[in-house]
């Protein structure tokens, strides 16, 4: 996959994109990733990218000309079609499910925002979607486009070893939060591993793990629970938990 990013700090994603399972795929060859600073297609000699906004208020947003300079270079680098896909408070919460959409596509190109944002007339009229990370405030959107990176790029095939793709599919397998996990030492001042993990059963194990899982979803995310749509052994395994609580 080619990612394609217009940032005021392509050094970011730079920086971000060089560790761990980013940069393997990068090594790889199983994500491209290209930087776009609208900085370097700003004319004049104070090459502004930003500007007072008209009727007034705090703050700067970001001009048209350097944005559309930027994206005409990043398009014209390669002939895959992507859609433009801006980072913004304003925008969609991200899911997994749209992570699985955007990990599908060839290529796609991510703006970041800064300042207050991007003049409208910008976004009108070149962006096919709006992605935000969640109802917090962050200073502008290359954190977004990071972890939109680091997303898709673990789905991609080839990127995740076995360990790790296990990983992955425990997330994305069943919707539910994760059980908690213990290693070494079996006995600790902080307390004990429970012993079912330490038996050897593994259906008790894993029966222990799903009810653990389950709990904890009801608890911390009763929303997830909803729409995990349990059948009939999950309820049974969790009403079991809730009564084991209630004791
Ligand atoms: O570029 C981003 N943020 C920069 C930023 C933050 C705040 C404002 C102020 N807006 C005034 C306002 N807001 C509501 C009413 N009036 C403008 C721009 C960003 C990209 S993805 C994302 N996901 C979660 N949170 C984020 O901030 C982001």
């Amino acid at each position: 996959m080619r990612v394609d990013v217009i940032s005021l700090f392509p050094e970011f994603l730079a920086q971000s994109a060089a560790l761990g399972v980013v940069g393997r795929a990068q090594e790889r060859g199983l994500l491209e990733l290209h930087g776009w600073n609208p900085r370097d297609f700003a004319e004049g000699n104070y090459r502004r990218v930003d500007d007072r906004p008209f009727g007034g208020g705090p703050g700067m947003v970001m001009l048209i000309e350097p944005l559309r300079a930027a994206l005409a270079a990043a398009r014209a680098a390669d002939p895959q079609p992507a859609p433009l896909i801006y980072l913004s408070p304003q925008g969609r919460p991200l899911t997994q499910a749209k992570v699985r959409e955007l990990a599908a596509l060839p290529r796609m190109i991510l703006l970041c925002g800064r300042y207050e944002g991007v003049d409208e007339r910008f976004l009108a009229s070149e962006v096919d979607e709006e992605i935000s990370l969640g109802d917090y405030v962050l200073s502008g959107g290359e954190l977004g486009a990071a972890v939109i990176i680091d997303a898709v790029t673990r789905l991609q095939e080839g990127a995740l070893n076995d360990a790790e793709s296990a990983v992955q599919d425990s997330f994305e397998g069943d919707g539910l939060l994760d059980c908690p996990h213990y290693s070494q030492p079996s006995s600790h001042a902080l307390g004990d591993v429970p012993d079912v993990l330490r038996s050897g059963n593994h259906a008790a194990i894993a029966r222990w793990r799903r009810q653990q899982s389950l709990l904890r979803t009801a608890l911390r995310r009763p929303d997830l629970l909803d729409e995990a749509g349990l059948g009939k052994a999950d309820r049974k395994l969790l009403a079991e938990a809730r009564e084991a609580l209630a004791e």
